[in-house]
């Protein structure tokens, strides 16, 4: 703090040599040069002169001038920024340092923004401060900016940022916007004390990936895009950043950025995934997917020779369940069947419905026998349930199954699958409501 920097006391000799006997060219000049105004504060009446730079950039009435003290200049400052203001001076009456940024109503009725410090220029024989100098810049400007940019930050929808990795590959973010807390849980000023609070909000699976990213955008200057998990209040949620990066000439790279959320997006593309494989009467997973799946699991039996079986099953006159009952009753009777196979299957296991009255069963590490076991406790179930006709009675269903295991390290989908079919077809010929 400048209160506490020696730099800033001025000497006495030089303090008795320039300013006495009235600003010298040379201050005269610096002061023009960063368009500030200076005064001086007698602490023995309190009386504060200021020079015309001051005088102009305040537009005090003249007579204001003759009579300014302390007291009076603090009437003139914003409410909000009062009460700073007068704890400084209190301070800088035993150190002679003063530095504040305050609002303070001019003569021309302008608020203005003054960024205002002091050094000591005379002390008294017990060392207390007796005379203060001081120079005031205008920052209204810059304030204004300030605020604009701030209140531009806000209504972002998300984080901007700056980031760095140093030379050494040190992170720091010198600036986040307030929603900062928001995506990771920590205030713009513990991010820019510890960067680490961003990287360890980042979810464990994701976390590599964001930090290779980084350094990949940092060794191409190519810029940086990734989405991953944050938490924030408990909570996880996607975000997604992008940013630009640039090579300082000490070798650190700063990105400039935004991130922002994504969790609607990234449900509404995890429900269009869904949608994608599964089928919407049932919930069961579609043929395309069933088909993909088949292949994952020969692929595996091909390799390592893990046992698989595949069961077909149609329901046995659904035509006439349809025409009998109607078509909303035939509806509920595949739901009824997609809700017997959720019930009583593993987890590991598939069921998809690979055509209109058509069902898959994948069956992951399960021989001949233990597939036709479980075709057949479906079968058994299945042919229990009874359905309501909308009519105030109820109908039963009943289903035929083929049951193939997989069993050549070269058989091709369409071998296993047509294996499946023909136990089906035996099924039905065989008089249906059996597993073959
Ligand atoms: N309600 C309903 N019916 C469907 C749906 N998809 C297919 N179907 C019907 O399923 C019936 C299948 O009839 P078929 O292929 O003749 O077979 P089946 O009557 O079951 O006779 P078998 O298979 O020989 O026992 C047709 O009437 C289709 O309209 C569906 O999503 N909802």
């Amino acid at each position: 703090m400048m209160r506490d920097d020696p730099r800033f006391v001025a000497d006495e000799s030089v303090a008795d040599e320039s300013v006495a006997d009235g600003w010298t060219p040379l201050l005269e000049a610096m002061l023009s040069m960063i368009g500030a105004g200076m005064w001086e504060w007698r602490l023995s009446d309190g009386h504060i002169t200021g020079d015309d730079r001051l005088k102009a950039m305040l537009a005090l009435p003249d007579d204001e001038w003759e009579t300014l003290t302390i007291a009076s200049w603090a009437r003139r400052i914003h409410p909000e920024d009062r009460a700073l203001f007068e704890q400084e001076w209190q301070r800088a009456q035993h150190s002679g340092a003063f530095e504040a940024t305050y609002r303070m109503h001019c003569g021309d009725s302008q608020w203005r923004w003054l960024h205002d410090r002091s050094c000591t220029l005379d002390k008294d024989p017990d060392g207390t401060p007796s005379r203060l100098l001081g120079i005031v810049e205008d920052v209204t400007e810059r304030q204004e900016e300030q605020r604009r940019w701030r209140h531009l930050a806000k209504s972002v929808p998300g984080i901007i940022y700056t980031f760095v990795l140093d030379a050494e590959g040190r992170p720091s973010f010198p600036y986040t916007s307030s929603r900062v807390k928001e995506f990771y849980g920590a205030t713009p000023e513990q991010v820019r004390e510890d960067a680490d609070l961003v990287f360890n909000a980042i979810h464990p699976d994701d976390r590599l990936s964001v930090q290779e990213s980084i350094h990949r955008s940092a060794a191409t200057l190519e810029d940086w895009h990734c989405e991953y998990r944050a938490r924030a209040a408990g909570s996880w949620h996607w975000v997604e950043g992008r940013a630009t990066p640039e090579r300082e000439p000490d070798g650190s790279t700063v990105w400039h950025g935004l991130i922002y959320l994504i969790d609607e997006r990234k449900a509404m593309e995890e429900r269009l995934r869904r949608l994608s494989l599964t089928d919407e009467l049932t919930g069961l997973y579609n043929r395309r997917h069933l088909l993909a799946r088949m292949e994952e699991e020969i692929a595996r039996y091909a390799r390592h020779g893990t046992p698989f079986s595949v069961v077909m099953i149609d329901l046995d006159h659904f035509k006439l369940v349809n025409d009998s009952h109607g078509h909303a009753a035939g509806d509920a009777v595949l739901q009824g069947l997609a809700a017997l196979f959720k019930e009583r299957l593993r987890d590991s296991d598939v069921a998809g419905r690979s055509g209109g009255e058509e069902f898959l069963l994948l069956l992951p590490g399960t021989d001949e026998a233990g597939a036709r076991a479980i075709a057949e406790t479906l079968r058994k179930a299945f042919s229990q349930m009874r359905f309501d006709d909308g009519k105030a009675s109820t109908f039963t269903v009943t289903l035929s199954a083929g049951v193939a295991e997989m069993r050549h390290r070269k058989e091709r989908l369409q071998h296993l699958w047509a294996r499946a079919d023909g136990a089906l077809y035996l099924a039905k010929a065989q008089g249906r409501n059996q597993v073959c």
